[in-house]
């Protein structure tokens, strides 16, 4: 069947819950196996826009390190995190106090507060080449990074070139799944639009204003967003059709995908940018950690053929991805 009419034969479905997909697969050298897996991605990116991945290759102390890491920072006095405020730097890096940013338009703020980096070349990886700059991007130009915190930024890097990584070996499946060669994307992706916030949510207690919660109801601007959250906290939701708020609750040994509008641009909406909010009720703490995986600034975002016809015309206008996530950044952020 082809994409459109697959989308057209999904348009009245919805979804109860969220799907895990096994990687274990990723790299075999049998392409019937990497097509069956891209099969199953390609299922849920158009049904759900999110999904579990099980042995996604991240070690769990790479993941520790992090988590360590970013508890350490936000157990900082407000005015040294505020020495690197986000608002400080043109680039939207650095520290984001809680309320100081807003997704939902209808919202009042998030209860949350973040700290964001972007590409930085790792010091310990000898293979790993990639380009320092890119083009001019809304978040390009160098990290800003707390100085109190031993040993954060290698912490913190280390999690996130692993992420990275983990990234660039979706695309080859996500260009599968689209019917596309599966190095469609590598010429697209040589600057790693990628950004990592370390998040943490205070808990709420009480009545909750559904206008200020953890985060407000959005979808991620990129093309996927790859989700670490802290076990045993239920906070995150997926909107469907039905506008019933399904249930992502942080499943051990996984990460979650989520599908961003860079995606849903790419393929006139065939495959799902899903809104998804989190309330961080537990009573507790929460941390979670996003990384946000896009094209290269430059990149025009053009819908791909197969996701177009007569039909389906393009809905969206072609602008880049590096314009596309600064119209984001500045009405979230209030630049
Ligand atoms: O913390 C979470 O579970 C979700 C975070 C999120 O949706 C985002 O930062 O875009
Ligand atoms: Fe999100």
């Amino acid at each position: 069947m082809s994409l459109v009419d697959a989308a057209g034969a999904t348009a009245e479905s919805t979804f109860q819950n969220v799907p895990i997909i096994d990687l274990a697969n990723i790299k075999s050298a049998d392409p019937d196996i990497r097509r069956k897996l891209a099969g199953e991605i390609r299922d849920a990116c158009m049904k759900v826009g999110f999904f579990y991945v099980s042995n996604h290759g991240i070690s769990e102390d790479l993941t520790s390190g992090a988590l360590e890491a970013a508890k350490e920072f936000f157990a900082l006095p407000l005015e040294k995190k505020m020495e690197i405020h986000n608002k400080k730097t043109s680039n939207f890096k650095g520290y984001s106090p809680v309320l100081s940013g807003n997704n939902d338009p209808n919202g009042a703020g998030d209860m949350q507060e973040g700290f964001e980096f972007g590409w930085e070349a790792p010091w310990t990886y000898d293979d790993f080449s990639q380009s320092e700059d890119d083009a001019g991007g809304a978040m390009a130009g160098a990290n800003i990074w707390p100085t109190d915190v031993p040993y954060f930024r290698e912490q913190a890097l280390g999690y996130y070139h692993a992420a990275v990584i983990l990234g660039k070996s979706l695309f080859p499946l996500f260009a599968l799944a689209l019917d596309l060669k599966e190095d469609f994307f590598d010429d697209k992706t040589q600057h790693s639009a990628a950004l990592m916030k370390f998040l943490h949510y205070p808990p709420q207690a009480g009545p909750v204003d559904e206008r200020v919660i953890g985060i407000g109801a959005h979808t991620d601007w990129e093309c996927f967003t790859i989700l670490w959250q802290e076990p045993g906290i239920h906070a995150l939701q997926v909107l469907n059709s039905e506008n019933k708020w399904i249930d992502a609750p942080p499943i051990d040994g996984t990460l979650v995908i989520n599908l961003g509008d860079q995606f849903a641009r790419w393929t006139n909406d065939v495959f799902k940018s899903t809104v998804h909010r989190a309330i961080n009720r537990s009573g507790v703490r929460r941390y979670s950690i996003p990384l946000f995986f896009g094209t290269d600034y430059s990149v025009r975002l053009e819908p791909i053929v197969s996701c177009i016809s007569p039909e389906r015309p393009p809905k969206y206008d072609i602008i880049t991805a590096g314009e596309y996530v600064k119209s984001r950044l500045q009405a979230t952020y209030n630049h």
